[in-house]
């Protein structure tokens, strides 16, 4: 179990460059397996979630090289079906999330696609049903076997048809589409999931062959075609990633720069984190985060009640960053509530900023209660374990910010999301060490 040590309170300044984003990476990683021509694709993350699904895709039989730091050509002309009734694949794919989305393009080219119970964070209960309710529509044959939480689905040829998905799930989505861009005839998905990750792999996709239309819209239509070529594409910068770096920068009154953040794909979060009292200052594609010297102030809603931030599908706020809002809120002037509508069990983690002196209130599993302290009382150092990648941020920024060193342990769950986080923080002048 990995660990850093961090020595908090010191003010950080500096430019950041964001990483690829991770839960694109994981879809368009997935959608090489719908060709034999090669792919090219840029601005990689070099995290731990992504490169296990490279891995798994070498396993598989793809033709991987890296042509530069964040670069790789995959080349998908020479399947090995046989690995997927492996062991050795069950360990694989249940290493992460992101595997699941192998499944449609398998079922797409190849006529079958099989995955154990997929990982990724423990943050509550995470069905695969509209995964697979998409993929029965298409006409496949479902079988799941209970023993070993192994799902399969196959069919001869899948065609066309209009469906309504009982939730817009991300990855639901994705997996949905990869199947249907080879289907026969036309595919309507509706209450799709679209967010910019999702919209950058239907675009792919379209460069590849596909004829995907509504693209951005929860309506998408999908004509399907015979066959898919080779296309090069480049990852969208993380847009967690830069809501971290924001929440970094105002717990630390540090004056943060983050460069080249795709600002037009990043939704409500510049609006969330300015309802926080965060001074963001669009500078061309730039964020300039200044030093909050004199702290910074939640504001109420007009009718002066207190604010809720909550989740939402795209183009609401995302879940991922709830953890991230909380943390930076323990330090602000005033109160809010921060309701983590899909998640479960995202919000427990709490329980550690509250031996550290922050003022919350878990009110349920979905509902805490923030009143910050307007650095009147700085968070106190302690020993910690990071439960889930977010949670895993969430202390490390609270580390950072609080008084004396803490320990936190098991940070393989930061790193499978956050590339070199230690190196890039100490960049900036954070004291933090992986022991
Ligand atoms: C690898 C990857 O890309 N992971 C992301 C993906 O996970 P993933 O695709 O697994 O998440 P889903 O979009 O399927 O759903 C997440 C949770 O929200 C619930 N739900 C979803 C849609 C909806 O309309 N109503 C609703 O309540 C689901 O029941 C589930 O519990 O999307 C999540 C939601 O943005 C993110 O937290 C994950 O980081
Ligand atoms: C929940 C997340 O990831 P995953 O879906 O890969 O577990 C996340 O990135 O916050």
């Amino acid at each position: 179990m990995g660990t850093f040590k961090i020595e908090g309170g010191h003010q950080l300044k500096g430019e950041i460059q964001p990483q690829g984003a991770k839960n694109e990476a994981l879809q368009i990683l997935c959608a090489v397996l719908l060709t034999p021509d090669k792919i090219t694709i840029h601005n990689i993350p070099d995290i731990v979630d992504v490169n296990k699904l490279i891995k798994l895709l070498a396993k598989l039989g793809v033709k991987i090289e890296k042509i530069d730091t964040n670069a790789y050509t995959f080349q998908s002309d020479e399947i090995d079906l046989e690995y997927l009734e492996t062991e050795q694949f069950k360990i694989d794919g249940s290493g992460l999330r992101g595997s699941i989305m192998i499944v449609g393009p398998l079922l797409g080219r190849f006529g079958k696609g099989y995955i154990p119970k997929p990982g990724g964070d423990k943050i509550g209960r995470r069905r695969l049903d509209t995964h697979f309710e998409g993929f029965i529509n298409l006409g496949a044959s479902f079988r799941y076997n209970r023993e070993d939480y192994f799902y399969g689905v196959e069919a001869e040829k899948l065609k066309g048809t209009y469906m309504l998905l009982d939730e817009a799930s991300v990855t639901g989505t994705a997996n949905i589409v990869m199947a249907a861009v080879l289907a026969e005839g036309t595919t309507t998905i509706y209450n799709a999931a679209c967010e910019p990750y999702l919209q950058q792999l239907c675009k792919m996709l379209n460069r590849m062959g596909a004829n995907i239309k509504g693209i951005g819209s929860n309506m998408l239509i999908i004509e399907g075609v015979d066959s898919l070529g080779g296309t090069d594409h480049r990852m969208l910068p993380d847009m967690i990633e830069i809501g971290s770096w924001i929440g970094l920068a105002a717990m630390t009154k540090s004056e943060l720069t983050i460069k080249n953040v795709s600002w037009d794909d990043l939704g409500q979060i510049p609006n969330v984190f300015a309802k926080l009292g965060i001074t963001l200052e669009r500078q061309g594609d730039d964020i300039y985060i200044p030093a909050h010297t004199n702290g910074y102030e939640i504001q109420n809603y007009i009718d002066g009640s207190i604010l809720t931030i909550a989740d939402a599908p795209w183009p609401g706020f995302t879940p991922d960053l709830l953890s991230i809002v909380l943390v930076v809120a323990t330090q602000a002037r005033g109160e809010v509530v921060i309701h983590q509508k899909m998640f479960e069990s995202r919000l427990f983690f709490v329980d550690k900023l509250i031996d550290m002196g922050a003022k919350i209130i878990l009110c349920d599993p979905h509902r805490a209660t923030v009143i910050g302290h307007d650095f009147k009382s700085q968070l106190k150092a302690t020993t910690m374990v990071s439960p889930d990648i977010r949670a895993g941020i969430s202390l490390l920024i609270a580390a950072l910010s609080a008084k004396g060193t803490s320990v936190i342990h098991n940070i393989e769950q930061i790193d499978r999301g956050y590339e070199n986080i230690d190196s890039r923080l100490k960049a900036i002048g954070a004291k933090i060490e992986r022991v």
